[in-house]
């Protein structure tokens, strides 16, 4: 299978002097094409940061990635961000929502950025919403919509480019056990679509989901774990989440 992200000694530092972070420390990581990888740890030690400078949001201090073929610590910003648009989806808590249009049209921006006809884009979009079960909202604007629906509403607008890559840092964090469900759902489409997922949980339940669970301490990796046999494929059956 291809190899989606190589990275070689990743290191992010903040701050100089005494007040030094190592954030991330010496990290070593491939990722295949397909591959559904889950990073846990304490807070404070670096999985944010780690996953930032994976998806080209942050650069780091030291390190080689290469993310969907190319070196992005040896590209320019502007380049950085052309393969974010094309190859990367985030699913972030911090999500921005445009107050003056509708769920459906916040969801398919990014499809209509990327040249696909209004058409299309509607279809796709619609139906990412009905996957996070808010078929039935899709002309509501964010400012009628919960804060776990509009979380739902950002999942569903990071998937709609069907990015070869999805970097998800607490995709569930604020949502409650059903939303969760429908997220994770989602989560399993792009698996089985041959997608890759990047993400960061302090859930040991959604981390179960996943095909490998690496454990962060202190900015570096302290475990990795292939999981065979887990909730995979049948994420409903999660229990105690729905
Ligand atoms: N912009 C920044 N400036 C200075 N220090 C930072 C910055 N961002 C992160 N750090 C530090 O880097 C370390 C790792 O932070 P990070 O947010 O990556 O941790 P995390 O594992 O994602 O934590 P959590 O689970 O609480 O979200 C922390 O010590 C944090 O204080």
């Amino acid at each position: 299978m291809s190899t989606v992200l190589r990275v070689r000694d990743l290191t992010k530092t903040f701050g100089r002097g005494e007040g030094l972070v190592r954030a991330v420390d010496g990290v070593d990581l491939e990722v295949a094409q397909g591959e559904t990888v889950a990073v846990m740890g304490p807070s404070g030690c670096g999985k944010s940061t780690l996953l930032y400078c994976l998806g080209g949001l942050d650069r780091a201090t030291e390190g080689e990635i290469e993310l969907a073929g190319k070196r992005i610590d040896q590209m320019g910003e502007r380049a950085v961000a052309r393969l974010r648009r094309d190859a990367v989806g985030f699913v972030f808590q911090a999500f921005h929502l445009m107050d003056e249009l509708t769920a459906v049209e916040n969801v398919e921006v990014p499809a209509l950025l990327a040249g696909l006809s209004s058409r299309a884009a509607r279809k796709q979009a619609v139906g990412l919403l009905d996957r996070v079960g808010l078929g039935d909202r899709a002309g509501f604007l964010p400012s009628a919509l919960s804060g776990g629906q509009r979380q739902r509403v950002a999942v569903a607008r990071s998937l709609i480019s069907k990015p070869q890559i999805v970097f998800a840092d607490e995709p569930t964090g604020n949502l409650d056990s059903s939303s969760a469900v429908d997220v994770l759902r989602l989560f399993d489409d792009l698996h089985e679509s041959g997608q890759t997922l990047i993400i960061v949980t302090h859930d040991a339940r959604i981390a179960a989901t996943a095909d490998r669970l690496i454990t962060m301490r202190d900015g570096a990796f302290i475990d990795q774990t292939i999981l065979t046999g887990g909730a995979r494929g049948n994420v409903s059956a999660l229990a105690g989440l729905e």
